[in-house]
């Protein structure tokens, strides 16, 4: 597949479970409509306030309102659904993981990723939260096998970790999504960074889908979801509002950049044992 068109909804998240469902399901109708995309990307936590309050409530294991419907909905429209995350009942009584699943477009599971790195942040006067609260940990790095190349899945904080990306891409990612939501503090701050460096170190495509800033909810979403190509040019982005991210993705400028500058293949690793385990 040369090209790859990818759409993302930065939707409203509201308390209401079903709401949200149906402004996803919405979403995608008309992002179908307008775009019709090849991969659909919804945002963390994107049927649930991002709150550790609301989590375990608004939790599911897989097979529950949220999986089916979207599952349902890849079927239906003949589109791959990146699920964005959602509070995941885990095998334990207590486990919540903050979990993406993907749908191909016959309604198929083609995995999931669960949040390695947990946000914890506490600046004073600013921004408090701590996922490891009430969530849990996933432990396995995620690429996934698609016909539209390999995509690799990191959620939020995941993609402050540098050496996760590295491995991403040498599993053969070319096309890494990250579901997001950053806040209106480390937004402005790092976001665009992050995203950009990832796309850059890497040389691959970064998608990152946001919800929407809602005034009323105790965490305000940053939003901002953008699209940056290998070369680490923001090719579409968005403000706090509710909107779709599009672009047609191509593969062939990928190998251009790496071909015109192959930082990867001038790593010297031999040098780089810098991480102790
Ligand atoms: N919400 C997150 O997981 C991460 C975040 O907001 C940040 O890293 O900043």
């Amino acid at each position: 597949m040369k090209t790859v068109k990818v759409l993302g909804c930065q939707m409203m998240v509201e308390e209401d479970k079903k709401m949200n469902l149906e402004k996803a399901e919405e979403m995608i109708a008309r992002g179908i409509r307008k775009y019709q995309p090849d991969i659909i990307i919804l945002p963390e936590m994107f049927n649930t306030p991002y709150d550790n309050s609301y989590f375990p409530e608004f939790s599911e294991a897989y097979g529950g309102d949220t999986t089916l419907k979207i599952q349902k909905l890849a079927k239906e429209q003949g589109v791959m659904i990146i699920a964005g995350s959602i509070p995941e009942q885990g095998e334990g009584e207590k486990e919540i993981y903050n979990t993406t699943y993907v749908f191909g477009s016959k309604g198929e599971l083609l995995g999931k990723h669960r949040k390695i790195h947990l946000f914890d942040i506490d600046i004073p006067g600013k921004i408090t939260f701590k996922e490891s609260d009430v969530l849990s940990p996933g432990e396995e790095i995620t690429v996934l096998d698609t016909k539209f190349g390999k995509i690799g899945i990191a959620i939020c904080y995941d993609v402050r970790f540098p050496e996760l990306f590295q491995i991403m891409e040498k599993e053969g990612a070319r096309l890494v999504v990250i579901p997001g939501a950053f806040n209106t503090t480390t937004g402005p701050a790092h976001w665009e960074l992050l995203m950009r460096s990832r796309a850059l170190d890497n040389q691959v495509y970064v998608a990152a889908v946001s919800p929407a800033r809602n005034s009323k909810a105790s965490y305000q979403a940053y939003g901002h979801s953008m699209i940056v190509d290998p070369w680490g040019r923001i090719l579409d982005e968005l403000e706090e509002k509710e909107g779709f991210l599009y672009r047609e993705l191509d593969i062939d400028y990928l190998h251009q950049v790496r071909g015109e500058l192959p930082t990867r293949k001038n790593r010297r690793v031999s040098l780089y044992d810098t991480i102790k385990k």
